[in-house]
């Protein structure tokens, strides 16, 4: 049976990157898919913007939606603090064991928790199941129309506190427009955007930083 692309991603880090060094399996994934076969990996460019939003936080607890092969698990995660978990939640079972081993080969596997289903059944399992008190960080980069429901979500479980911080990927492309419509209207969010460029291609996209007032 031939192999998913996402096999062929995680034999050429496998192959080429350094175990235990989250840079290393970072660098390999974004030349395997601006050279070989694009992925909708988050990239090295907006990559910049999650690397500066994780590090201006410094999350105790972060929580992404849409792990697919983890690589931006493994660069959320290299920059968590001893003690500070990422939980990660993915709901296609070929991605979440891609990922698995993806996050395992770069050595952060003490820090991410891959939590595999549908967010919307997650969410309201982290306070008990997950022994989550409230969330620092929200990194959206699952399907676009789950933004807007799945933030509603994490307010209907308590699990925002003031200051918590959401960070949506692909609010142009290819787009949230129902999400951005709710987080920009509301008025227990403050919100930027932060225009870029869709992973490995000159098209325009952008990330969406919001802040819940509380
Ligand atoms: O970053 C992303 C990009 C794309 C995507 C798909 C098709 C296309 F043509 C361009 C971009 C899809 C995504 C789904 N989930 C999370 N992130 C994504
Ligand atoms: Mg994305």
């Amino acid at each position: 049976m031939n192999q998913s692309k996402e096999q062929r991603i995680l034999n050429f880090v496998l192959q080429n990157a350094v175990r235990g060094d989250p840079c290393s399996v970072m660098e390999t994934i974004d030349k395997y898919c601006s050279e070989k076969e694009w992925a909708m990996n988050v990239g090295d460019v907006k990559g910049v913007i999650l690397d500066k939003t994780v590090e201006e936080i410094n999350p105790k607890v972060a929580l992404e939606l849409g792990t697919y092969c983890g690589y931006s698990a493994v660069r959320i995660a290299r920059l968590l603090k001893a003690g500070s978990r990422l939980l990660t939640v993915e709901f296609n079972p070929e991605f979440a064991a891609i990922a698995k081993q993806m996050i395992e080969f770069a050595g952060v596997q003490d820090k991410v928790k891959l939590l595999e289903g549908p967010s919307e059944v997650i969410i309201p399992q982290l306070k008990k199941k997950y022994e989550v008190d409230t969330l620092d960080f929200v990194f959206l980069d699952h399907w676009k129309d789950r933004y807007a429901p799945d933030t509603i979500l994490l307010q209907e479980c308590s699990l925002l506190r003031k200051g918590s911080v959401l960070l949506a990927d692909n609010i142009i492309f290819p787009g949230a427009p129902e999400f951005v419509k709710y987080i920009r209207n509301n008025p227990r969010f403050q919100c930027r955007t932060y225009p870029s460029h869709l992973e490995y291609m000159k098209v325009q996209d952008a990330m969406e930083k919001a802040v819940f007032l509380g």
